[in-house]
C-alpha cells in the first residue's frame, strides 16, 4: 500500500545551511498492518511522517501510495489524493482544534474533502463515539475539555476523512498514564476491529511489542533493523549499544538468561513472559 523506494531527504537543499535527514529509505506499509517506526530525536521518524502523506517530497527516490508515485518533481495536484488516503495524527494535535463546537470541529475535514454538511457531521457523530467521547460534550467548545478528551476530538477529526492508513506520531505524549492505555487500547481495537492500517511513531519499546506487528529501526535517517518485533527484540546487545533499549519483559528475561535461565526466545511482552515463565514450571 505505501512503499519507500531508495528515499533521501536533505532539508535547505542547495543552500550552506543543506542538511540530509534520510539515507536510502526502502520501506513498505502493508495494507491492513500495524507498523511501528521507533528512533531518537533527531533519527528522521518526522521527516519520514511527513513523506509518508505527500507534506514533504523525496529528494531523490520515490514514495508510492497505492498507484500515486510522489517524487521531487510531483505536482500538488498529483499528491492531494493521498492527503485523503493517508491521515496523520501529529504530536499535541489538540493544537489545531479550532471551531466553536466539538462537533464542527470533527466534521471539518471531510467537508474540506467535498463532503456534504449532512454526511460530515454523520462521519464526525460515527468517530466521536469510536473514540468514546460522551455525547453531552459534542455541542461544547473543544476548548472547555480536558487535555484527553480534546485529543480524542483530535484523532476523531483524522478518522473522519476515513483514511486508508492512520499515521500516529507519539500519540500518547503527555497523557497520564491511564489515559496513556486507554489510547493505546483504542488504536488496538481500531486496528483489529476495523482492519484499519496503522503506523505508529513512538519511543517505547513496550509498544511496539504490544501492538505492533512490523518494526523499523531508526537511526541518523538510516534503517538499522527491522522486521516482526519478536525477531528485532531478540539482539538485544545489538539494541542495547545503539541505545534503544527492548520491551521491559525481553529486558527480564535476558537477565535470567544471563543468571543461566535458558529460553529458546526471548518473550517481548508481559504475557509472553508469564507463559514462558510457566512453561518452565517457575
Ligand atoms: N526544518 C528543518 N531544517 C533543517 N534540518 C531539519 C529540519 N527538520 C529536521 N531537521 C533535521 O533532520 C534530521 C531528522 O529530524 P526529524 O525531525 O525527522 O527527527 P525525529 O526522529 O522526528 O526527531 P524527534 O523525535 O525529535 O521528533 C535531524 O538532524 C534534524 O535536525
Amino acid at each position: 500500500m505505501i512503499e519507500f523506494q531508495a528515499v533521501n531527504y536533505s532539508y535547505q537543499l542547495k543552500t550552506p545551511f543543506e542538511s540530509r535527514a534520510l539515507f536510502d529509505i526502502d520501506l513498505k506499509v502493508a495494507s491492513g498492518s500495524y507498523t511501528a517506526i521507533i528512533g531518537h530525536t533527531g533519527s528522521g521518524k518526522s521527516t519520514i511522517l511527513q513523506q509518508l502523506n505527500g507534506l514533504l517530497q523525496p529528494t531523490s527516490g520515490r514514495v508510492l501510495v497505492d498507484d500515486i508515485a510522489i517524487e521531487h518533481d510531483s505536482k500538488q495536484k498529483d499528491i492531494k489524493p493521498v492527503r485523503k488516503k493517508v491521515g496523520v495524527v501529529f504530536q499535541f494535535p489538540e493544537s489545531q482544534l479550532f471551531e466553536e463546537t466539538v462537533l464542527k470541529d470533527v466534521a471539518f475535514g471531510p467537508q474540506n474533502f467535498g463532503v456534504s454538511l449532512e454526511r460530515a457531521t454523520e462521519l464526525a457523530k460515527e468517530k466521536l463515539s469510536l473514540v468514546g467521547l460522551p455525547e453531552e460534550l459534542w455541542t461544547r467548545s473543544p476548548f472547555e475539555l480536558s487535555g484527553g478528551q480534546m485529543r480524542r476530538v483530535a484523532i476523531a477529526g483524522i478518522l473522519a476523512m476515513e483514511p486508508e492508513v492512520l499515521v500516529l506520531d507519539e500519540p500518547t505524549a503527555g497523557l497520564d498514564p491511564k489515559a496513556r492505555i486507554e489510547m493505546m487500547q483504542l488504536f488496538k481495537d481500531i486496528h483489529s476491529k476495523a482492519g484499519q492500517t496503522v503506523v505508529l511513531v513512538t519511543h517505547n519499546m513496550d509498544d511496539v511489542a504490544d501492538f505492533a506487528d512490523f518494526v523499523y529501526l531508526l537511526e541518523k535517517g538510516r534503517i538499522i533493523a527491522s522486521g516482526k518485533p519478536i525477531e528485532v527484540f531478540q539482539d538485544v546487545e545489538f539494541l542495547n549499544s545503539h541505545e534503544l533499549g527492548v520491551p521491559k519483559a525481553t529486558a527480564f528475561a535476558h537477565k535470567l538468561r544471563q543468571a543461566g535461565i535458558a529460553f529458546e526466545q526471548l518473550p517481548i511482552t508481559r504475557a509472553g513472559l508469564v507463559t514462558a515463565l510457566k512453561e518452565r514450571g517457575a
